[in-house]
C-alpha cells in the first residue's frame, strides 16, 4: 500500500433521515471538508418534515427525487470547493431498510444520462413509485405476520436473517406494495435499498446491495459466505422478486466500477480514476467510522433514530433486536438495538406547550437542574410507533418508583425522565445480547449534548467518548472507499480494515486538537442510583408493549 499526501481524495456520503452529508478525506484520512444539506431547509419544494412525509396508519415515506436532487446539489457545492478531478473513490451510507422502486426502462435512463441536463430532470419518470417507504414506516403489520408465518416463525427468520420481520424491513415493504399497489409492482424493473440506489446514480447502472445493508431486508442469509439472498424469503415476499434485484449482495469492499461519464462531464470528476464502492447502511458505516473493535467497544448513535451497536465475531440473533453484517471484515457481525423515538421525540419534549421552538440550551439546563435518578420519576414517550419495545404511539407518561402513574410533572423533570429513559433502555436491551464493552462511543446530532453524554456514562457504567466528527457514517463511508480502492489497486488482495486505516493515519502529520472535553466518566454514586432503576424501568416498559 502506498499513500502520499497528494494522492487525491475520497468522498464519503451519508443520506440519513433528515439530511445528505459529505466528508472529504485526503489520502492520509484527514478530514479536509464537511458539508451537510438539510432536506426540510434546503429542498423546501418537497415539503418534508424531518426529511419525511407522514401518511395514514404509520406510513412514512420520502420522495426518491429529493434524494436525487440532494446528490446533485452536493456535487454543485463540492465543485466550488475542491478539485473534483482528484477524487479517487466514493462510497456512502444511507438510512437503512428504505427502498427505491425503479420503473421499467429506468436502467436505460441511467446508462444514458446526459450532462447537459440535471439528474432530477432526467429521472422525473424513472421511478414507478415516487415515494420511498423509509425506516420510520410502521404500516406493514399484516405483511410482517404473513411473512413470519410462511417462513417458519419469528425465531426461524431471526436465525436465518439476523432479525424477525420488522415493519420497516424491506421484505414487508415490498410485499405491501405487491399486495396494495399491484400495478406499481408490475411496472417496477428494479428495487434498490436507498444505499444501493444512490450508488446506482453514481455508476449509471443498478448497483448491488452490500452485505451490511442487505442484512436489514429480511431477505438475506446472515451468515452466507459467499453472500446469498434467502431464496424462500424472496419467493414468499412477491412473485418475480429475484428478477427485480440486480444480483446476490456483495462484500462491502468490492469496487463496483468507475464513476459514470455524467459526473465527469458535468462536475469534472475523473471517469478513468474514480472508483465507486458499494454504499452501506448508516449504522454499519458508523461502526467503520468509529473503528469499533470487537468485544471492546459499544457505539451509541443519537440521530433521528437512536441506536446502540457493537461488533462481534459470534452471533446470537434475538427476536427483539437485530444482527447485521459488518462492512469492515467479511465474517463479523453487528448486534444492534434501534429506537424510532430518538431526536424528534426529544425535540417534541423540548418544545412541549410552547408556541415557538425552545433552544437546546434550555433543554440542557433542565438536565443540569435535576439530579441523577430524577427524584424517582421515570418517563415513557412514544410519539411515533416504537420499535423496541413494539409499542403504539402514546403521550408522555410518568411513573414513580412504586410504578404508579404521576400527573403534573414539571418541565425539567419531564426532560430528564425522557433522556434517562432512553439510556436505561439501551443498557437493559444491549445487555441481553451479552456483548462485552468497556468503552462507549457517542455519535449523531444529540451527541453534541454533554449532559446527555454524562447520563449515558452513568447509566452504562463506562466512559463515553465523543468523536471529533460526529457524522461517523460519512466518515466510515470515506474510510471504506479508500479501503476498497486499495483492494482494487493491489490486485484484489484484501487488507485488514483497521490496520489499513491506521497505517494511513500514521502518515498524517496532524495531532488531534485537544480543546474539547472528549471523555465523560461514570460517577459511581449516580451509577448506583440507576442500578436500582433498571428492574423498575424494565417492568414498566412491558406495560407499553403492543400484543
Ligand atoms: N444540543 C443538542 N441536544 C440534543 N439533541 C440535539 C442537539 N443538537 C442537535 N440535536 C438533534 O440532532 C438531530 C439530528 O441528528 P443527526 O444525527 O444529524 O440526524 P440524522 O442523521 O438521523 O438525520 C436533530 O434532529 C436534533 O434533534
Ligand atoms: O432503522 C434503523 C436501523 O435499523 C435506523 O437507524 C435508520 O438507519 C435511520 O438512521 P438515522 O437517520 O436515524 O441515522
Amino acid at each position: 500500500m502506498s499513500a502520499t499526501r497528494d494522492a487525491g481524495y475520497a468522498l464519503g456520503f451519508d443520506l440519513s433521515t433528515q439530511s445528505l452529508s459529505v466528508i472529504v478525506l485526503n489520502s492520509v484520512c484527514e478530514v479536509v471538508l464537511e458539508y451537510s444539506l438539510n432536506f426540510d431547509r434546503d429542498l423546501p419544494n418537497y415539503q418534508t418534515k424531518g426529511g419525511a412525509h407522514a401518511g395514514q396508519n404509520g406510513r412514512f415515506t420520502s420522495p426518491a427525487l429529493m434524494f436525487v436532487e440532494a446528490l446533485e446539489k452536493v456535487f454543485e457545492y463540492l465543485k466550488e470547493k475542491i478539485p473534483l478531478d482528484q477524487i479517487r473513490c466514493i462510497s456512502g451510507s444511507a438510512q437503512q431498510h428504505g427502498s427505491i422502486y425503479w420503473k421499467q426502462g429506468a436502467r436505460e435512463i441511467l446508462h444514458n444520462l446526459n450532462p447537459k441536463s440535471s439528474l432530477v430532470q432526467q429521472l422525473q419518470s424513472a421511478f414507478s413509485r415516487k415515494d420511498c417507504p423509509i425506516w420510520m414506516d410502521a404500516s406493514t403489520g399484516k405483511q410482517c405476520n404473513y411473512l413470519e408465518n410462511v417462513l417458519g416463525g419469528a425465531e426461524n427468520v431471526a436465525e436465518m436473517t439476523g432479525s424477525r420481520i420488522y415493519a420497516r424491513y424491506t421484505a414487508a415493504q415490498i410485499r405491501k406494495i405487491y399486495e396494495e399497489e399491484p400495478q406499481i409492482y408490475e411496472n417496477t424493473e428494479h428495487i434498490s435499498l436507498i444505499s444501493s440506489g444512490m450508488a446506482s446514480l453514481l455508476l449509471g447502472d443498478y448497483a448491488p446491495e452490500d452485505v451490511a445493508d442487505a442484512a436489514g431486508t429480511g431477505l438475506f442469509q446472515l451468515q452466507s459466505d459467499p453472500p446469498k439472498w434467502w431464496e424462500l424469503a424472496i419467493q414468499e415476499t412477491a412473485p418475480q422478486l429475484k428478477h427485480k434485484l440486480v444480483s446476490e449482495p456483495v462484500y462491502s469492499y468490492l469496487p463496483l466500477g468507475k464513476i459514470h461519464a455524467y459526473f465527469a462531464e458535468r462536475f469534472g470528476l475523473d471517469k478513468e480514476h474514480c472508483w465507486i464502492l458499494p454504499w452501506s447502511g448508516d449504522n454499519p458505516n458508523s461502526a467503520a467510522g468509529l473503528l469499533l473493535q470487537a468485544e471492546r467497544d459499544l457505539a451509541v448513535s443519537l440521530g433521528t433514530s437512536d441506536t446502540a451497536f457493537a461488533i462481534t465475531k459470534q452471533i446470537k440473533p434475538r427476536i427483539e433486536a437485530h444482527v447485521y453484517r459488518s462492512p469492515m471484515e467479511p465474517l463479523e457481525f453487528i448486534p444492534l438495538v434501534c429506537y424510532s423515538n430518538g431526536s424528534l421525540t426529544r425535540e417534541a419534549i423540548k418544545d412541549m406547550d410552547s408556541a415557538e421552538p425552545r433552544t437546546w440550551e434550555l433543554f440542557t439546563d433542565s438536565l443540569r437542574q435535576t439530579p441523577p435518578g430524577n427524584n424517582g420519576i421515570l418517563g415513557f414517550y412514544y410519539r411515533v410507533a416504537e420499535i423496541l419495545p413494539r409499542a403504539d404511539p402514546c403521550n408522555p407518561t410518568f411513573f414513580n418508583m412504586d410504578m404508579q402513574l404521576v400527573q403534573n410533572v414539571d418541565y425539567h423533570t419531564k426532560v430528564r425522565a425522557i433522556v434517562e429513559g432512553r439510556c436505561l433502555a439501551i443498557k437493559i436491551h444491549m445487555d441481553r445480547f451479552q456483548v462485552k464493552y468497556d468503552r462507549v462511543w457517542a455519535t449523531g446530532g444529540a451527541s453534541e449534548n454533554e449532559e446527555i453524554l454524562q447520563i449515558l456514562a452513568d447509566v452504562l457504567q463506562a466512559p463515553v467518548h465523543r468523536v471529533l466528527y460526529h457524522n461517523s457514517a460519512s466518515l466510515g463511508a470515506a474510510y471504506r472507499a479508500w479501503h476498497g480502492k486499495d483492494y482494487a489497486d493491489n490486485r484484489f488482495t484484501l487488507q485488514n480494515f483497521h490496520d489499513f486505516i491506521k497505517s494511513r493515519q500514521q502518515l498524517s502529520s496532524k495531532t488531534v486538537p485537544s480543546n474539547r472535553k472528549l471523555v465523560w466518566y461514570p460517577n459511581p454514586q449516580a451509577s448506583q442510583v440507576y442500578s436500582k432503576m433498571f428492574p423498575i424501568y424494565e417492568a414498566l416498559e412491558k406495560r407499553f408493549e403492543a400484543h
